[in-house]
């Protein structure tokens, strides 16, 4: 009921534990609340909280226009119905490296498992578009030094991701890649990585563990979970998946209804009421209730 029962620094104890032992971990991108419980009850490893679902989900194009508010908000609601660790997208860490640090303590306080911070210029963009830009070593490096500075939780993983393989090629990716783990970074994620053979160099060059994003639609090919693990990669996340499944089957049933006035011909592929509260764990809160209630009012 409620749900978590660990608290958030056990959640990210347990996280560092499964990352030391290098096996690969899969983070789908839960969409709200309500998937990251569907994400955990399917036996995965984390919940992946995106930028780029929150930003839609309002409506909104993904190249920063969501708060510091909004993000930490959304954490503290998906990561409080999980046991999973949640790792969540902060963008460039919403302004200076001040702005960074603030976003690091409120982030762990909304209980995230760890962060990614990009080096892209304000404003952002997706990942997987052209035409973004970087902000210089310095600057980078910068932000991931006041992140590590802030937290209070040395178990709050810190992932550095750089998008510079877009911007300056890969050897120029990594050579990022490497001052930000020198400046601290506890992993790192390569965006838009093009092959599995790029992937296999980040892997030759920094000694944390590395993130694949197997976004759909996007510059990187769709590597199986098998692929990536030989290639050495630790973390993998789906992070705009369940969303664009969901608005999929959203869509034809839209078009079921406007056709046919009914939906009856789609209850087989809905989520069934039962599911749906033993999902929820309707019969944990009725327990709660009867107890609560359970007096006699006969004298
Ligand atoms: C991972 C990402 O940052 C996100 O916000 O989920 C996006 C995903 C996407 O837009 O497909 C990105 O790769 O930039
Ligand atoms: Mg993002």
């Amino acid at each position: 009921m409620l749900y978590a029962k660990q608290t958030a620094a056990a959640k990210r104890a347990a996280f560092r534990e499964r990352l030391a032992s290098g096996e690969l971990l899969r983070f789908p991108g839960a969409f709200n609340p309500l998937s990251a419980r569907l994400i955990e009850r399917r036996g995965f490893d984390g919940v992946y909280v995106s930028g780029a679902v929150l930003s839609a989900d309002l409506g909104l194009p993904d190249i920063g226009l969501t708060t510091l508010t909004e993000v930490a908000g959304r954490t503290h609601q998906i990561a409080r119905m999980t046991e999973l660790p949640t790792l969540v997208d902060v963008d460039t860490g919403f302004g200076e490296p001040m702005n960074v640090a603030r976003t690091v303590q409120e982030l762990e306080d909304a209980g995230a498992g760890g962060i990614h911070i990009e080096d892209q210029v304000n404003p952002k963009r997706c990942g997987h578009l052209d035409g973004k830009e970087v902000v210089d070593d310095e600057t980078a490096i910068k932000r991931i030094r006041a992140a590590v500075d802030a937290r209070r939780d040395p178990n709050l993983l810190i992932m550095a991701r750089t998008d510079a393989r877009g911007v300056v090629g890969l050897p120029g990716a990594i050579d990022r890649m490497k001052a930000l783990v020198d400046a601290g970074a506890d992993a790192i994620f390569p965006e838009a990585m093009a092959t599995l053979d790029e992937f296999a160099a980040v892997r030759a060059s920094v000694d944390v563990p590395i993130l694949a994003n197997m976004t759909e639609f996007g510059k990187s090919e769709l590597f199986t979970v098998s692929q990536l693990r030989d290639v050495g990669v630790n973390i993998v996340i789906w992070p705009v998946s369940l969303l664009r499944l969901a608005m999929g089957a959203a869509l034809s049933g839209l078009d079921e209804l406007d056709a046919s006035g009914s939906l009856a011909a789609l209850t087989g592929q809905m989520q069934h009421r039962a599911e749906l509260y033993e999902l929820i764990d309707y019969e944990g809160y009725n327990a709660f209730d009867s107890g609560i209630f359970n007096f006699n009012v006969e004298k």
